[in-house]
């Protein structure tokens, strides 16, 4: 019998997890966030409220739309708060052994039919799944950020993901709106393995003085019609995040062409992180972007 999907768990509110929260809530699912603390939670949903509040003064979407989101978002401080969830989306940090460690304790919490999702930019679904107990039930769901823009959703089958699984997750994306593509497991699957290999050799052009900062955004938005220019994306992305992909793909694919900048190991290894920190290819701390080389 197919699962009918209503309520959503959410694990990590950070930019993507508020994001998917956002989004599942504006389309009537009912979501349970949870993140490291209740202040974190607490955070995560003033940051939708005031996304959600942009959108009303810009008018797409009403007043009463917001109130009615906002009030099917509940805090979920323990993995014991999912027990009634249908579907559970990780979208805690990209470090494997945190996602294995926070998919194998809420495994045991849910219900035996609940689907698992992870947001993964860039590990194997089928190594994470096989943490759950249950990788028949398992997939991932990779959405793009920001993710109230961005149109699409990847899907990802772990070699144990069920044709159910992968059916009624295409038809929960399909209720948000969005459009899905499908990739096989492989490193950083198909946007990460060809967006990501281009911010790190934008971030060698830079390292090797070819250009600086504003002349590699600019001539990539303005030569490539690029929407955000690749430094600027990689600060939004998260330098972390970019890093961890790019680490993903050098150990997966045992390809030296992968081999993450050292400037970008550099600046996480300061803790410039790009937006998130306030610092990382650009400084926002005055509220202008300023480059930082
Ligand atoms: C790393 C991975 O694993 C995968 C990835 O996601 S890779 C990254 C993929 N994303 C990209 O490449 C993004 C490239 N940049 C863009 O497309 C655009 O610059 C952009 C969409 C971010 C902003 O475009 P813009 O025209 O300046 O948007 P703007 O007018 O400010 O906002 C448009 C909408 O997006 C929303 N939005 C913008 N930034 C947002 C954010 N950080 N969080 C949530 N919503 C946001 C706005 O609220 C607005 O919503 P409404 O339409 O409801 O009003
Ligand atoms: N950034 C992007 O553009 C995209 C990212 N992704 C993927 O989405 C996931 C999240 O990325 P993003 O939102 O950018 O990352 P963020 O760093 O913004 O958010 C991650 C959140 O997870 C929290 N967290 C860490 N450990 C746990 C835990 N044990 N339980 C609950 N929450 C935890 C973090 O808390 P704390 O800070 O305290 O550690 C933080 O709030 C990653 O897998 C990433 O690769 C996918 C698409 C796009």
């Amino acid at each position: 019998m197919s699962l009918e999907i209503r309520k959503i768990g959410v694990i990590g509110a950070g930019q993507m997890g508020k994001g998917i929260a956002h989004v599942c809530a504006l389309a009537g699912f009912d979501v349970a966030l949870n993140d490291v603390s209740d202040e974190r939670i607490a955070a995560g949903v003033d940051d939708i409220a005031a996304q959600m509040q942009k959108s009303v003064e810009r008018g797409t979407i009403d007043a009463s739309g917001k109130s009615a989101a906002l009030a099917r978002i509940s805090p979920a401080p323990a993995v014991q708060d999912f027990r009634d969830a249908d579907l559970v989306i990780e979208a805690a940090s990209e470090n494997e052994e945190i996602k294995r460690r926070i998919l194998s304790d809420v495994a045991l919490a849910l219900k035996p039919d609940a689907i698992i999702g992870t947001n993964t930019s860039s590990i194997s679904i089928t190594r994470l799944a096989s943490v759950t107990g249950r990788p028949e039930r398992f997939i991932g769901i990779h959405f793009m950020n920001p993710v109230p823009k961005m149109q699409l959703v990847e899907l990802i089958r772990g070699i144990a993901t069920e044709d159910r699984t992968f059916e009624e997750t295409r038809g929960f994306i399909a209720k948000l709106g969005k459009t899905i593509t499908v990739s096989e497991d492989f490193p950083a699957f198909i946007v990460n393995r060809i967006l990501l290999p281009m911010i790190n050799e934008a971030i060698y052009t830079l390292y090797e003085g070819v250009g600086s900062v504003e002349a590699i955004d600019t001539a990539m938005k303005l030569g490539a019609n690029h929407p955000m220019g690749p430094l600027q994306l990689a600060d939004f992305i998260g330098l972390d995040v970019c890093l961890s992909v790019m680490q993903v793909l050098h150990e997966g694919l045992a390809d030296s062409k992968y081999r993450p900048c050292p400037l970008l190991v550099k600046y996480v290894e300061a803790g410039w992180l790009g937006r998130k920190t306030q610092r990382g290819f650009y400084d926002y701390r005055s509220g202008q972007p300023i480059p930082t080389r």
